[in-house]
């Protein structure tokens, strides 16, 4: 006979759930995942790719602390799940990249098929229709619970081919983005572009061919719910000048196209700070949804956030720090300032002369470099020695900027590390680097209004000097208070979000009434039934606000 707690399971919604393998883009869907365990009632089977996990174990998490259970912490990690909660059973899946550095594109193109056969395993595995106790022999292990045939897959944008894995065990995928409402406009353009020839951008757009930066490229029109812009806001990976040859290109093209297949579409946006672009996709007929910015939930989805010696070595420090005095400087987990940046930032920072806390990733130093070599000359002694500043490997980011004393921070712009400053209401100092960075200090600077942006040379590189002016003004006695403000506006947003009334929640809830009804629809179906996909879009427009 089932058990009470076993019959309420196989009433449950299950959404299978699949991040692509980077830090940046694990966040966001993890906090979605744990939000609709947590709050929804709804059962998790999350992808942990192998390659983050092991970085999350590296940077002084511990297995037992990933996972919840005495078993699972001898267990092998490649192969074991974890549950981190009953309802949120996470599945740990080989994806082929290297333990020892970030994944780029580049690597993940090259690894792909590894990832891709696993999550293809795994969601076969689900599809069974009665679980089994056994190791099926794939490196997979079958389900000791038997939780209902999943809804749907939730996938990061960058991992199109998710969409074929769903179409062939017939059901819905979602598609997950990671970063702006505008950003997904401009995506959605870029077969467009291809194909009336403005992307990949010709040579002759170039002022300079060896300049990844600088372009005289026409503007760009028709993109939902934005204005014309310069080429130039479009994610680096669309326009550098090497972009026709270069394989994250076709990777960007590849999973923009694939956008129309998808049944809807979760951006992790708030609706209140992008309105006319969410709305622009609505009227294009793509089922958005704003998402964000969900509330932290894991321990782990911030890498080594809740590692004691990095947390405990931070906030001790910012304690001695004056209320709003302290310079935050992250740049995210990929982007790679070169060494000549690195010193610019350096001495910007002392020259400023404001106390400073910097995330110096280890796989920013040199292989035979200490960190003091990677410095100016003298630059620890006078300024960590001194106690004027800490520098470190990784951060606690969000109780960094939760922290009274921080006074701004210094960011590569990098989608989530804007909406951690927006939840805080800490201003911001722009320094895009890569990626659609430019774009996001473009809203954070000039619609926003929350922060400065830094100068940057033709090249994008920037000078000591665009450091220091950049932090006068945020920091000024006028700058602060008007930043403050404004950050403060969009902390009060960004707050409500999941608040009882709250845009984001009720967008969740909306989500979930679309697939309890395709559910409902397709009760007494087969579960492989073709068909399912075309019923969904069905019941979508139905509900289409
Ligand atoms: O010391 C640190 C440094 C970072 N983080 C966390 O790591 C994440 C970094 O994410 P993000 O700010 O988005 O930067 P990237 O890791 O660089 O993210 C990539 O993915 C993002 C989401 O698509 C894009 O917006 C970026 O441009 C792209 O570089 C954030 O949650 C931070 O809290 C820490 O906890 N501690």
């Amino acid at each position: 006979m089932q058990s009470t707690a076993m019959v309420k399971v196989a009433e449950m919604m299950h959404i299978v759930m699949v991040p692509w393998p980077s830090q940046g883009h694990l966040n966001g869907i993890l906090r979605l995942a744990r939000y609709l365990v947590d709050e929804e009632g709804v059962l998790v089977t999350f992808v942990y790719p192998n390659c983050l996990y092991q970085l999350a174990l590296n940077r002084g998490q511990s297995k037992a602390a990933l996972s919840k259970t005495a078993e699972d912490a001898g267990a092998n990690a490649a192969t074991t799940p974890l549950f981190l909660s009953e309802n949120l059973h996470i599945e740990v899946v080989e994806d082929g990249l290297p333990l020892d550095k970030a994944p780029d594109l580049g690597s993940f193109a090259s690894s792909i098929s590894t990832f891709r056969q696993g999550v293809q395993l795994l969601l076969r595995e689900l599809i069974r229709p009665a679980p089994s106790l056994c190791s099926n022999g794939d490196g997979l292990k079958s389900y000791t619970h038997s939780w209902p045939t999943p809804r749907c897959v939730v996938a990061d944008t960058f991992i199109p081919w998710v969409q074929d894995l769903a179409d062939a065990v017939g059901i819905p995928r979602v598609d997950f983005w990671t970063s702006t409402a505008a950003v997904y406009s401009m995506g959605s353009q870029m077969e467009l572009l291809v194909s009336k020839g403005v992307l990949p951008l010709s040579k002759s757009c170039w002022v300079d061919q060896d300049t990844k930066w600088t372009a005289i490229a026409p503007f760009i029109e028709g993109a939902p719910g934005l204005p014309p812009f310069p080429v130039t806001e479009l994610p680096v990976e669309f326009i550098r000048p090497e972009a026709a040859t270069a394989p994250e290109f076709q990777f960007m093209l590849n999973a923009f196209s694939r956008i129309p297949e998808a049944h809807t579409i979760l951006i992790h946006t708030l609706h209140e700070l992008e309105r006319p672009v969410i709305e622009g996709l609505r009227a294009a007929e793509l089922p958005v949804y704003a998402v964000g910015p969900l509330p932290e939930g894991l321990p782990f989805t911030t890498g080594s956030a809740s590692s004691a010696v990095a947390t405990n070595d931070c906030l001790q420090w910012l304690d001695t720090q004056s209320p709003c005095s302290v310079v935050y400087v992250a740049l995210g987990t990929i982007v790679k300032p070169t060494a000549a940046e690195l010193h610019s930032l350096a001495l910007g920072l002392e020259a400023s002369q404001r106390p400073f806390l910097w995330v110096i990733r280890p796989d920013l130093i040199g292989t035979n470099q200490s960190l003091a070599d990677a410095l100016p000359s003298g630059f620890l002694q006078r300024t960590v020695d001194r106690g004027h500043a800490l520098v470190v490997p990784w951060a606690p980011q969000t109780q960094v900027l939760a922290h009274a004393s921080i006074g701004v921070f210094l960011s590569h712009c990098g989608w989530n590390s804007t909406l951690e400053s927006m939840l805080e209401g800490v201003p911001m100092v722009a320094c895009p680097r890569a990626a659609e960075q430019r774009s996001n200090a473009k809203w954070i600077t000039e619609i926003w209004k929350m922060g400065v942006a830094m100068e940057m040379r033709e090249d994008g590189s920037f000078s000591k000097e665009a450091v220091e002016s950049a932090l006068r003004n945020a920091l000024s006695e006028d700058g602060s208070v008007f930043f403050r403000k404004q950050a403060r506006h969009f902390k009060q947003l960004a707050r409500a979000a999941f608040q009882r009334e709250g845009s984001s929640r009720a967008n969740i809830q909306h989500f979930l009434r679309i697939l309890r009804s395709l559910n409902e629809q397709n009760s007494g179906k087969e579960q492989h039934q073709e068909g399912s996909a075309k019923s969904f879009i069905g019941v979508l427009g139905s509900f289409a606000s």
